[in-house]
């Protein structure tokens, strides 16, 4: 080896000060970026394929406590911007990637993905084999994993202790909106419930010209019934569905009465509350390319994807729902309707921009179905 190479090598090794070890045993070493105060963090490994999207990915309240890892190899090339944020604060434990840039250039950057981790506390770690730790994620299904600026820790101890914890189930309450609030508009009243809900729903209603009140994911029949809405709309959140039936218990009487959307987790929370049960997915969909059929049309939709949990297709029968959209590359559901016209859900994000913007139409759809029923209403 040339002498080059291996001052490469050295350097290469000096740099390693933080590792990341799953649940199986796996130690990957790499160095810490981003908020390098916090000596461990632990949470589900997961990943996604995007190739763009990393300021979305670091904002969407639905990864609130996974350590998210980028498949592409080069992350923050365009910075992060003004813009393009989903919520005002990260919630993801930590952030994987191969390499980080930290010289962006793109003419609404603001700051690097450095900054950003460190004005968030979110720890990442770069210069890890993201290939191999998402071939490991694919085989085995999710990790649970730490991130560690103790590369001398007690290994065995950390996977012993990765075995035994179990997920968290307490997410949608620390992303959910505290208090109620409302953004006026001429047109149809929409309640929105955050569940962790990305601006991007929010600013698709306001595009319509909706009056949207956005309301806690455990406000109540009543409380909403108040708010006197001409629609419904349930967002997106973190974890598993099942962590928040009270959300899915609420919901029921409204099935068939009142117009609703539901957008990933608000999908699966819909498919809950009309009986139909929800499982998860061996390594779940998280990316921007995710191909899905609309079984009333035959058209391909190029969709962008965050989920862990599923709807059971068996467990649909009996419950008035069917399928409207289909995954073309597992075949799981990803969308359903209610036979009473007045209720539709999409597991991935129509509100979303991963290069095409084939999706916003359903969010058309959910306004002409409240003018129906409105019109079927007056008459
Ligand atoms: N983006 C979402 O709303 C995700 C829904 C749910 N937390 C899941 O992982 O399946």
């Amino acid at each position: 080896m040339s002498s080059r190479a291996q001052q490469y090598l050295e350097n290469l090794k000096s740099e390693k000060n933080a590792a990341l070890i799953l649940e199986d045993g796996t130690v990957l070493y790499g160095t810490a970026f981003g908020d390098t105060t916090k000596d461990k963090i632990s949470g589900e490994v997961v990943f996604n394929t995007s190739m763009t999207g990393y300021q979305e990915v670091l904002t969407d309240p639905s990864y609130c406590g996974q350590i998210v890892t980028m498949t592409y190899p080069l992350i923050g090339n365009y910075g992060l911007n003004a813009e393009d944020i989903e919520s005002m604060f990260s919630k993801v434990n930590g952030f994987i990637v191969k390499e980080n840039c930290n010289h962006p250039s793109n003419w609404r950057a603001v700051e690097d993905v450095n900054d950003f981790l460190k004005a968030h506390n979110v720890i990442g770690i770069a210069g890890i084999d993201t290939r191999l730790l998402t071939r490991k994620i694919r085989v085995h299904g999710t990790l649970k994993g730490m991130i560690t600026t103790n590369i001398d820790a007690d290994i065995n101890n950390i996977v012993d202790t990765l075995n035994n914890t179990e997920y968290p189930t307490d997410q949608v309450s620390k992303v959910s909106t505290k208090s109620i609030f409302r953004s006026p508009g001429q047109g149809y009243r929409v309640v929105l419930i955050d569940m962790g809900t990305k601006q991007g729903i929010h600013r698709e209603l306001i595009k319509r010209n909706c009056d949207v009140t956005v309301v806690p994911y455990d406000t109540t029949y009543e409380q909403i019934t108040r708010l006197q809405p001409e629609g419904i709309m349930i967002s997106n959140g973190p974890g598993d569905p099942k962590n928040v039936l009270q959300t899915a218990e609420m919901l029921k009487p409204f099935i068939g009465k009142i117009p609703m959307y539901g957008i990933c987790l608000g999908h699966q929370l819909i498919a809950l509350s009309a009986g139909a049960d929800t499982e998860k997915l061996k390594f779940g969909h998280r990316g921007g390319n995710n191909p899905v059929k609309d079984l009333r049309t035959n058209r391909v939709y190029i969709t962008s994807q965050n989920h862990g949990y599923t709807v059971n297709k068996e467990s649909l029968e009996g419950t008035g729902l069917t399928i409207s959209h289909i995954n073309l590359n597992d075949d799981t559901v990803e969308g359903l309707v209610h036979e009473s016209g007045l209720l539709a859900s999409v597991q991935y994000h129509p509100e979303a921009a991963p290069g095409p913007l084939d999706s916003n139409y359903l969010f058309d759809q959910f306004i002409d179905t409240i003018k129906t029923w409105k019109t079927g209403q007056e008459r």
